[in-house]
């Protein structure tokens, strides 16, 4: 049997020697379209700052495709994953087009320019997330949302089998949600591995398989999302009454805020 896509031990990280995440295991699967959910301040963003070699843990090991990520320098790490974070550190002063060009830097040689396919890759990705038109223009003249389509463009040029992605829908209007994540879909049905950080309940349980709830920096609940995803659950992991019903079209378990009073 071949090794996970992810597999994590033990892991503990966190910031300032504050522990954020506490000894947490996960295996992920080959072909996986997996939610992590929880609270705030539970952790997720830790595990995928961890995960994409961005943050050094304390203790415990993360293997991506079977290597250990701390042997791997930040251009081979970049060959197995890409990540679409949360926050993205200032762009100033840079085509969008340019910066989807940066997602091929893991695939060129030391000595070797940018490629006829590397710009064919580029035009590719920026087409499947409608950001082509915006390839001409300045990043920081962008609304969050046009950014985060070209950020998305960039990690799908990166051409990795696994993709992380930090609430990549956080600035995308309801249309845009359900064009990113059909997106999603499709890639994931022609192999690509995906660990989604989401906070919207719904749109996780309708497009991931398995869905992992994080709560105070562990694993609280972790399954087949058709399985998992019941009122009791949420309840108990966002500590607020939650009522779950099958979606009319789909029959996938969907969330219902109940008010208190
Ligand atoms: N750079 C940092 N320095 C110190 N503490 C941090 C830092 N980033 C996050 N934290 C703390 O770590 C904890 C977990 O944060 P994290 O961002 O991983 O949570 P999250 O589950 O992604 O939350 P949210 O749902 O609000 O995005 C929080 O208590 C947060 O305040």
């Amino acid at each position: 049997m071949s090794a996970p896509m992810i597999e994590i031990r033990n892991l503990s990280a966190g910031y300032k020697g504050q522990p954020v995440l506490r000894g947490i295991s996960l295996n992920v699967g080959e072909g996986e379209f997996t939610g992590i959910l929880g609270p705030n301040g539970s952790g997720k963003t830790t595990l995928i700052r961890a995960l994409s070699g961005v943050l050094p843990y304390a203790n415990g090991s993360i293997r991506i495709a079977g290597h250990d990520i701390r042997d791997l320098s930040a251009k081979a790490r970049a060959r197995h994953c890409a990540t679409v974070a949360q926050k993205n550190p200032g762009l100033s002063g840079v085509r969008a087009l340019s910066l989807v060009l940066m997602g091929r830097y893991p695939h060129i040689s030391f000595l070797g320019g940018y490629s006829r396919h590397d710009y064919l890759r580029v035009q590719a990705a920026m087409e499947e997330t409608s950001s082509l038109d915006l390839a001409e223009r300045a990043t920081e003249a962008l609304s969050g949302g046009e950014l985060q389509r070209v950020i998305t463009a960039k990690a799908l040029a990166q051409d990795t089998r696994l993709l992380l992605l930090d609430e990549a829908a956080s600035n995308l209007d309801v249309a845009r949600t359900m064009d990113l994540y059909e997106l999603l879909r499709v890639k994931n049905a022609a192999g690509l591995t995906i660990l989604t950080v989401a906070h919207d309940l719904n749109l996780a349980a309708l497009y991931c398989q398995r869905l992992v709830f994080l709560k105070n920096g562990s694993v609280a609940a972790d399954g087949p999302t058709r399985e998992i995803f019941t009122a009791q659950t949420l309840s108990d992991i966002y500590e607020t009454p939650l009522a779950v019903a099958e979606h009319p079209l789909t029959g996938t378990p969907q969330a219902y805020l109940v008010p208190r009073a």
